[in-house]
C-alpha cells in the first residue's frame, strides 16, 4: 500500500480549514471522513496557516536537456520545478538536437517520467531546428508517446506569416496550439534591452515593444482567419495586453502569459549591467509592469508560465551584450505572484489556482492536472505557507544554475509540500530524496 498523508487542517483556497487524506494517488477523503479513514500508518502533515493548491502547471520551461546539461538536467530541472510547487511542466524545444521529432520528445518525455518529479509534457518544435524555414513532424510529435499538444519555436519568432498559418492549420487537426514568441526579428537585430529612456542613456541596443505588439496584432488576426487557438508567450508590454483585451472582445481564440520577472521587474535594473537582468523580452517599464497586473487581474492575461532559462555561469557572468538572455524562476515563482498579485489585494488565492495550474493544465491539455480539490480527483497538490519569508539564495535551490534575478531578496511564501499523485516530492520544503536537507547544507547536488 502507498503511503498515505493526512493534510490537518489546511486552508483550501481560502475556505474554512479541513482535513484531506490522500490515499493511493488521489484524493480520498476531505472533512471529517479523512481523519477517521486515515489509518494509524498516515502520515500527519499540520497544515494549519497553510494554503491547499491544486500543483502547479507551467506551461514555458527550458530544461536544456538534450544538449546543454552544463546548464540544466530534465532531472535537476524537475526537481527545482517540484521544489517551486509544481506538479507539471512544459519543456520547451530549443534544445540540441532540438525537439522537432517525436524521437526526440520522447525521449524528453521518458527522461521526466524516469525522474519522477513532476510530469513532464514536451513542446513540439513548429519548424524544423528552429529555424523558421519548413514546418517540423507535428503531427507524429502529437501521436507520439509524448503526446505533444504545444508548438513552439520559443527563443526564435516564427515570424514567417504563411508558416505560421499552415502552423495554425495543422495544429487544429490533433486539438494543439502555437505558443508564440512574439518578437519581429527585423526591429530587434542586436537589441539588448528594452528601447526607452534607459537603453538611451545607458548606451545599450534598444528591443522596441511595437516588435512584439506587431507580432500580437498580426497572430490574432491569423488565428481568427484560420479558426485555430493561439496561445502567446511571455507577453511583455502595455500594447500587447490590449491587442490580446481586443482579440477577446472579438472571439478571438487566444490565451496569453506572463512571466513572474515580467509582473515585478523593470528596465532600471539594467542600469547596474548586470546580465542576470538580461532576458527575452526584455525587462520593460513601470507603466508596463503595471499594465501586465492589471491584465492578469482582470482575466485579458491568462496565465503566469516562468520561462524558467537556466544558463551556466560562463553565459552570464561576463559583459552584458555578450550574455546570454534568460533567468531561473521554478522556485520563486509562486512567491512573486505572491508579492505582485496577492499582497496587493489584486488576486486570491483561488485566482493563483486558476492562473498557475487549472488554465495552464487546460491550454496544455494536460487532462489529470489542475483539478478541483474533490475525493477522487488525482493528488496533485501543493501545500504553501503564505505567512514565511525567505531570502533567495540561488545556489541553495534545486535548479543547476544561478542566474536568478531576485538573489538576495526577501520574498514571501514558500512550498511547503507537493504531491504527486499523492506521492510526497516535497515534504517540509524540502526534496524527498533528500529528507534531512544535509546534502543541500552541504552544497551538493543530491542526486543531480
Ligand atoms: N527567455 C529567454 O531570455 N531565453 C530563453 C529563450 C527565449 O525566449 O529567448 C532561453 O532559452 O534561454
Amino acid at each position: 500500500m502507498s503511503t498515505r498523508y493526512l493534510l490537518r487542517a489546511v486552508a483550501p483556497l481560502g475556505g474554512d480549514a479541513v482535513d484531506v487524506l490522500l490515499a493511493d494517488g488521489v484524493i480520498a477523503a476531505i472533512g471529517a471522513d479523512a481523519s477517521a479513514e486515515a489509518g494509524p500508518d498516515a502520515i500527519e502533515v499540520d497544515g494549519a496557516g497553510l494554503v491547499l493548491l491544486p500543483g502547479l502547471v507551467d506551461l514555458h520551461t527550458h530544461l536544456r536537456e538534450p544538449g546543454r546539461e552544463d546548464a540544466e538536467t530534465v532531472l535537476s530541472g524537475t526537481r527545482a520545478a517540484a521544489l517551486g510547487g509544481f506538479t507539471a511542466v512544459h519543456a520547451m524545444a530549443n534544445t540540441t538536437p532540438t525537439q522537432d521529432t517525436a524521437g526526440v520528445v520522447e525521449q524528453v518525455w521518458r527522461l521526466g517520467r524516469d525522474a519522477g518529479w513532476v510530469d513532464v509534457r514536451p513542446v513540439g518544435a513548429v519548424s524544423v531546428g528552429l529555424e523558421g524555414e519548413q514546418l517540423a513532424e507535428l503531427g507524429a510529435m502529437a501521436g507520439s508517446a509524448a503526446r505533444v499538444r504545444v508548438f513552439s519555436d520559443d527563443g526564435k519568432c516564427v515570424h514567417d506569416p504563411v508558416l505560421m498559418r499552415r502552423a495554425l492549420e495543422y495544429t487544429k487537426a490533433f486539438d494543439g496550439v502555437v505558443s508564440q514568441h512574439s518578437q519581429e526579428p527585423r526591429l530587434t537585430a542586436g537589441a539588448q534591452m528594452h528601447e526607452g529612456v534607459v537603453s538611451a542613456e545607458i548606451g545599450l541596443a534598444g528591443w522596441p515593444a511595437v516588435a512584439e505588439e506587431a507580432i500580437i496584432a498580426r497572430d490574432v488576426l491569423l488565428a481568427e482567419h484560420v479558426g485555430a487557438r493561439l496561445h502567446v508567450c511571455h507577453l511583455s508590454t502595455a500594447g500587447s495586453v490590449e491587442i490580446i483585451r481586443w482579440a477577446k472582445s472579438r472571439g478571438i481564440d487566444v490565451t496569453a502569459e506572463v512571466t513572474p520577472h515580467h509582473l515585478m521587474l523593470t528596465d532600471e535594473e539594467a542600469r547596474g549591467y548586470d546580465p542576470v537582468f538580461k532576458v527575452n523580452p526584455p525587462l520593460r517599464t513601470a507603466a508596463d509592469v503595471e499594465a501586465v497586473r492589471a491584465g492578469l487581474a482582470d482575466g485579458t492575461i491568462d496565465i503566469v508560465a516562468t520561462d524558467h532559462a537556466p544558463h551556466p555561469r560562463e553565459d552570464k557572468d561576463c559583459e552584458w551584450a555578450a550574455a546570454a538572455f534568460g533567468m531561473t524562476g521554478l522556485e520563486t515563482a509562486l512567491s512573486v505572484v505572491q508579492e505582485a498579485m496577492v499582497d496587493t489585494g489584486r488576486m486570491t488565492w483561488a485566482d493563483v489556482a486558476r492562473v498557475l495550474s487549472s488554465t495552464p493544465a487546460a491550454i496544455g491539455r494536460v487532462e489529470d492536472q489542475g483539478r478541483p480539490l474533490a475525493v477522487g480527483e488525482p493528488a496533485n497538490l501543493t501545500l504553501v505557507d503564505p505567512a514565511a519569508r525567505r531570502t533567495v539564495v540561488p545556489e541553495e535551490q534545486g535548479t543547476a544554475s544561478a542566474n536568478s534575478p531576485f538573489r538576495g531578496r526577501q520574498l514571501p511564501g514558500a512550498v511547503v509540500a507537493t504531491f504527486l499523485r499523492g506521492r510526497a516530492t516535497v515534504l517540509d520544503g524540502r526534496p524527498q530524496d533528500d529528507p534531512d536537507g544535509s546534502l543541500r547544507a552541504a552544497g551538493r547536488e543530491a542526486t543531480v
